[in-house]
């Protein structure tokens, strides 16, 4: 039964008494989880084990059924608990693993300015690794290597991929020449918007401010926009710095809308990328390489090279196929210097140490004319369970 209440202040009162409640739950939920981690390294047991999420996700819609709560909301609400749980874990789990990886202070560099999309990668990346940031601000991602290299930074935070405009080459070349490893990923929703430093209207805006990636992944939009100058910056968080300054009705900036308020910007219009679903995969890079607990899902990157022999590439695969190992991604570059040659970038769904990626790399040896694993690092990506509950 509803409980009467007498005044708009009163029911705020219990509302914020819920909330902080829930609070308090999800941290207990949170520190019961490395309990169970725990349990799972005496055990060897894998962290992820989607036959007790789907048991607990159908007994949480029947119980919320109960309370007249809709199996979405509540599958959605606890995806990202689960979520929390897994990575938390994983975390808890490297730490042991690398006992000397992460200090409790880290230096982490990236590029653009405070509110870029590499700045909030960096900060989702360490937000459940237990440790405090010092940020470093780079103007080009060649900066944002060469502090690591340097040792003025302990992290570097790279986008490598994008769902809408692909690759950035960029990176990836930079990747062929350093000395550091990829030691995490992470990847980050991009909701990009056209954002105004002072109320405008879509028809005023005539100069836009966007780095090229950005611009790249609204082409669609902008091209509904007709002809408006473009002005390409360093950053994202640059080109809404600019865009603060001037304080113009007629120029605009892409970016994110939480980023923006930081520069005192409003969204003008949202939801403008060519896809829906935006997403930028970002690498984490480091002096010292790190290992990967076998309890939690890895990555491998490799780079190689296979001289102009015709087939050599599918003799590669084949490798990997016949050892069962999962090619995730496949990318060539050109090799600066030698025309018609390719380096091949592949990333695996394998763990270093493991057996078969030990073999593969034996075996690939004898087939490459050159070959580097890049990193081995812990795969951030949660897949939800999928539940059926509608057959319920
Ligand atoms: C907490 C556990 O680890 C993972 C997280 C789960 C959760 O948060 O409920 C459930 C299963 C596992 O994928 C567990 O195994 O119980």
């Amino acid at each position: 039964m509803t409980k009467s209440y007498h005044s708009l202040d009163e029911i705020r009162t219990h509302v914020t008494r819920i909330d902080n409640e829930i609070l308090a739950l999800l941290a207990e939920r949170r520190q019961l989880s490395l309990e169970v981690a725990k349990s799972k390294i005496k055990t060897t047991k894998p962290v992820r084990d989607q036959e007790r999420e789907q048991a607990l996700l159908l007994r949480l819609i029947d119980q919320g059924n109960q309370h007249q709560l809709d199996a979405n909301y509540v599958t959605q609400i606890f995806h990202t608990i689960i979520e929390d749980s897994v990575l938390f874990q994983q975390a808890y789990l490297q730490k042991l693993t690398n006992p000397d990886s992460l200090q409790p202070v880290v230096r982490v560099s990236f590029l653009g300015a405070k509110g870029s999309y590499s700045n909030l990668a960096s900060r989702q990346y360490f937000s459940r690794k237990q440790t405090k940031l010092v940020e470093m601000s780079c103007s080009n991602f060649r900066d944002v290597v060469n502090v690591v290299e340097t040792g003025q930074a302990d992290y570097g935070v790279l986008p490598i991929e994008n769902t809408s405009s692909g690759s950035i080459n960029e990176v990836y070349d930079l990747l062929q020449h350093t000395s550091l490893s990829i030691v995490g990923e992470i990847t980050q929703p991009i909701e990009h918007c056209l954002l105004t430093a002072v109320p405008t209207s879509l028809d005023k805006i005539d100069t836009l401010y966007s780095h090229p990636q950005p611009h790249q992944q609204c082409s669609e939009y902008l091209r509904t926009m007709g002809d408006i100058r473009q002005e390409y910056t360093s950053s994202t968080a640059d080109a809404m710095q600019q865009v603060a300054e001037l304080k113009q009705p007629n120029v605009a900036a892409i970016g994110n809308a939480s980023s923006g308020e930081l520069y005192g910007l409003t969204p003008l219009k949202t939801g403008i990328a060519n896809q829906q679903e935006n997403f930028t995969r970002f690498i984490v890079v480091a002096r010292k390489a790190v290992d990967v607990t076998p309890l939690i899902p890895a990555k491998t990157t490799l780079i190689m090279s296979t001289g102009q022999k015709p087939g050599s590439l599918v003799e590669c695969l084949l490798v990997l196929r016949n050892l069962n190992i999962n090619m995730a991604k496949l990318e060539s570059r050109p090799v600066i210097g030698n025309p018609w040659e390719e380096m091949f970038y592949v990333d695996v769904e394998t763990n270093l140490k493991s057996e078969a990626m030990q073999q593969a790399l034996e075996e690939l040896t004898r087939l490459t004319k050159f070959i580097k694993v890049l990193g081995c690092y812990p795969s951030e990506n949660v897949k939800p369970t999928e539940v059926d509950y509608l057959e319920e």
